[in-house]
């Protein structure tokens, strides 16, 4: 059966948080006549229903025999449930089911043990976007705009059904993928909640610590704010990737340790050196990875009266995607503006016109 024969079918979403309900507006965006089934606690439902990101609330999981396609979008050991109790279902025959999940090994073992031999197409699915926050009040259709969408193996039918999210479909094996996510997301998570709490600790006898924070620990702690059951749910899905690089990690801090106490200019200068370029080298900085997901554009700005007004008055016919203030405790900077525009064309024009009327510091894209 096509995508456009099972289009014709319901598709059900089983967790309608900030995930589940951002793919629900990202499918609606390209299938709008797509019939959304939402699973989930009664209260997120009747957002959800409300807010038109589903068609149909349902409260049992058998409902799921009506489905063409099944997504599953809750924390990982409740997506390890559901396949277990799908698998016991009178589902569609060739029904797709898929997750969202940040681990993948452990849910491709649970689906070959519960779907062997049955008229199921399990593809595993990890979208590389989302937010600190969480929840169905967070739902974003532009969440995974630009960003890599993990797929285990290709599916014309799946990826048919995800093109509203505009993302980019990139197929990963299940281990290579537990081992990349544990360095660049389960890690940095752990890193995150280490860095406030090791702080807070420090407060007690320097309570200036949380007044003279500045946007450096602010960037280094943002996803410290995640919720804890869905990254409770990550690290026991992954334990064996995400204790190596934290024994690596510590070997990193022994090594920078040692040059520290021998006062090793020069190799404390290659290490800075090092991860600068490594860093501007990285694709999140051109806006091909997930985050920053647009062309962002960054505006040192004085703390003067009516200046943002005057910025975005330069800006009027250009179209803006997103504006943010990142708070700067600089002393000649009240901030910096962070514009988002969805082409490099519409960043490179804002920034000549800021260049040209103001001599407020610019960085942007084309910053190497
Ligand atoms: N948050 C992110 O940045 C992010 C990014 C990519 C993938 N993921 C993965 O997406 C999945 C969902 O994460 P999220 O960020 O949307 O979390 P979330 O907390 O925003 O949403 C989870 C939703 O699932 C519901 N839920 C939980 N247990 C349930 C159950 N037993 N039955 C029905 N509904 C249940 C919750 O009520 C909530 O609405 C997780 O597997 C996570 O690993 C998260
Ligand atoms: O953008 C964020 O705040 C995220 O944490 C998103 C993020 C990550 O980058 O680690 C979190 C979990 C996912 O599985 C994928 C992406």
């Amino acid at each position: 059966m096509s995508f456009k024969e099972k289009k014709l079918e319901k598709i059900m979403i089983i967790g309608l948080g900030l995930i589940g309900s951002s793919v629900a507006l990202g499918i609606k965006r390209e299938h709008p006549d797509v019939h959304i089934l939402g699973l989930d606690r009664a209260e997120t439902l009747d957002i959800a229903l409300e807010a038109g990101i589903i068609d149909e609330k349902v409260n049992e999981l058998n409902v799921a025999e009506q489905a063409g396609i099944i997504l599953l979008a809750v924390p990982i050991q409740a997506t390890l449930d559901y396949m277990e109790a799908l698998s016991q279902l009178d589902l569609k025959k060739n029904v797709l089911i898929t997750d969202t999940s940040s681990t993948k090994t452990e849910i491709m073992l649970k689906a070959k043990e519960v779907f062997k031999g049955k008229n199921v197409t399990f593809v595993g699915g990890h979208p590389m976007a989302g937010s600190h926050k969480s929840g169905v009040l967070a739902a974003d259709v532009n969440l995974f705009e630009n960003a890599y969408y993990v797929l285990t193996e290709k599916n014309e039918d799946l990826q048919e059904l995800l093109s509203g999210l505009h993302a980019k479909f990139i197929i990963v094996e299940p281990k290579e993928h537990d081992q990349v996510t544990s360095q660049v997301s389960h890690f940095p998570h752990i890193l995150a909640s280490s860095l406030v709490q090791q702080s807070d600790d420090y407060a007690k006898n320097h309570p200036l610590v949380k007044h003279l924070a500045a946007g450096g620990f602010r960037d280094m702690t943002r996803i410290a704010e995640a919720d804890s059951i869905m990254w409770t749910s990550v690290l026991l899905s992954n334990p064996e990737e995400i204790l190596g690089r934290i024994e690596d990690f510590k070997q990193q801090l022994d090594t920078i340790s040692q040059k520290i106490s021998e006062k090793d200019e020069q190799a404390i200068k290659e290490f800075f050196e090092n991860g600068k370029i490594i860093r501007q080298h990285m694709e999140i900085l051109k806006g091909k990875g997930a985050i920053p997901s647009f062309y962002d554009l960054y505006v040192s700005i004085p703390d003067e009266k009516g200046v943002i007004l005057r910025i975005l008055a330069l800006l009027q016919d250009i179209s803006i995607v997103n504006i943010k203030i990142n708070e700067e405790n600089r002393e000649d900077i009240h901030g910096q503006l962070q514009i988002s525009f969805k082409t490099e064309k519409d960043l490179s024009r804002a920034r000549e016109m800021i260049e040209f009327a103001t001599d407020f510091e610019v960085e942007g894209e084309q910053d190497d």
